[in-house]
């Protein structure tokens, strides 16, 4: 039946055409319409047509299929465009002009086509294109039975599976801010530090991971329990410890851009809301030594600037948990300080920051792991020595990491090492003799090492 009365149309179709020069207008229109109606109805194909902008704007659903396709390279595929993502080694693929390419979705086979038109033959009507020499866009065709679940499963997926991509290969950004607001040119944060090279207690670092983890899969479990989705962390200890570093790696492993907020350059409270309710989804506000920054013991009045206007305790705290947890998502608030002592205990109050971390001084285990990143070494002759003066004396990962780079021979940075631990041992042996020994005893880093509130 079906190829019956596609013949019929194929024969009118070459009937209409002869036609068309002996009858008169009325006549064609009218044939052509009925024609174009005939093959609607028996052509079993559905085409979508996805164009590269809409009107002056990009059109982020031919932005999203085009990251998405690219990861869809088969052997089949002839001819790709090739690039590389801002960030790491990993090049990125492109489905090249007029291409094809077939995916299945739900067992649903779709095919695919990169369509592109030399822009002198659409005319100078497409200004947004006018630094271009083409058109492009994506044709999606499918069996019109699929109609709805392209529409209504297949390209959601994409744009969702596409932010996915995205995120992946993103370059992490680091936002500060100034007036106010966060500057627009935030700079590449090109901060190698992860968690396999951070020297701290490996039990601290597992816990931290599996928070980070839970976290971040957490979108379902903070709305059913009716609470803002964000964590936040105070990360306290001697300078050098890693803090900073730490929050780097943190980053690194979330995909997450940082934000640092300098509280000092904070005009007033309403400054410091409108920068949270800019900072977006994914992201982790940094907020460094916060005892030095502001005076936070006193909640009234933390400093007053020019304007007259204040900045207080309780408008950071309500900056913490009050007004942000009504907007945005996806937010990790870190606090760094060397002197928790010093916080006002409103700050430090259960709930406020979810988990406190002590980063301390180098143990034998930090040290391991330094040794192995920097030198590349699991044992030497010098490690029982090393193991006993660490256990006597304080030395901060960042001091040990730089004697270890003092020299790319490992025996004279080891013995480096020794030389400037026994040095702090002999000045330690000093002190005590002269009764002004206060040191904190690092041996036992681990049970201090963090707690949840
Ligand atoms: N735990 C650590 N693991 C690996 N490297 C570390 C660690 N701690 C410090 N370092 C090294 O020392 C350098 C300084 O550390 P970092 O800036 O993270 O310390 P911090 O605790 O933030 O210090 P501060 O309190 O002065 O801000 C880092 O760049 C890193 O090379
Ligand atoms: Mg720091």
């Amino acid at each position: 039946m079906l190829s019956t009365v596609a013949s019929l149309a194929a024969s009118a179709m070459l009937i209409r055409s002869v036609a068309n020069d002996f009858l008169p207008h009325e006549v064609q229109d009218f044939l052509s319409s009925t024609f174009r109606h005939l093959s609607r109805h028996f052509c079993s194909q559905f085409t979508i047509v996805i164009e590269e902008f809409q009107g002056l704007s990009l059109n982020q659903v031919f932005e999203a299929v085009d990251v998405y396709l690219g990861t869809k390279v088969t052997l089949e595929t002839q001819r790709v465009r090739l690039g590389k993502a801002e960030k790491g080694e990993k090049l990125e693929t492109n489905m090249e002009r007029n291409e094809e390419m077939m995916d299945v979705f739900e067992n649903v086979r779709v095919k695919w086509k990169m369509i592109c038109t030399p822009l002198q033959s659409v005319g100078l009507g497409h200004l947004n294109s006018s630094l271009r020499s083409e058109i492009r866009s994506y044709e999606l065709i499918c069996h019109k039975k699929h109609k709805n679940k392209v529409l209504n499963s297949y390209l959601p997926y994409i744009l969702e599976r596409s932010k996915i991509i995205k995120e992946e290969n993103k370059a992490i950004k680091l936002h500060t801010s100034s007036y106010g607001r966060w500057d627009h040119n935030a700079t590449k944060l090109d901060h190698p530090m992860t968690f396999n090279m951070l020297a701290i207690d490996l039990e601290l670092k597992k816990e931290l991971l599996e928070d980070l983890e839970s976290f971040s899969k957490g979108r379902e479990f903070y709305r059913r329990i009716g609470r803002a989705w964000k964590r936040g962390y105070l990360l306290y200890g001697p300078p050098g410890t890693g803090k900073s570093s730490l929050i780097a790696a943190m980053a690194n492993h979330l995909n997450y851009d940082i934000y640092d907020l300098d509280l000092t350059i904070i005009q007033n409270n309403a400054d410091l809301t409108s920068l949270l309710l800019t900072m977006p989804s994914r992201s982790i506000l940094v907020i460094e030594d916060i005892d030095c920054t502001i005076k936070l013991e006193n909640r009234e009045l933390c400093f007053e600037p020019r304007d007259g206007q204040k900045m207080t305790l309780s408008g950071l705290l309500n900056f913490i948990d009050g007004l942000w947890s009504s907007c945005g998502q996806e937010h990790i608030i870190v606090f760094t300080t060397n002197h928790r002592e010093r916080l006002d205990p409103a700050l430090l109050r259960p709930g406020r920051m979810d988990m406190h971390v002590h980063l301390s001084y180098c143990n034998f285990s930090a040290f391991k792991q330094l040794v192995l990143s920097y030198l590349g070494i699991s044992n030497h002759k010098l490690f029982d020595q090393i193991e006993g003066l660490l256990r006597d004396v304080e030395a901060t990962p960042a001091e040990v990491a730089g004697k270890l780079m003092k020299s790319s021979d490992i025996d004279t940075s080891l013995q480096g090492l020794v030389e400037f631990l026994q040095s702090k041992r002999t000045e330690l042996e000093k002190g005590s003799k002269n009764g002004n020994i206060d040191r904190h005893d690092c041996s036992n880093v681990k049970n201090d090492n963090y707690f949840l509130m």
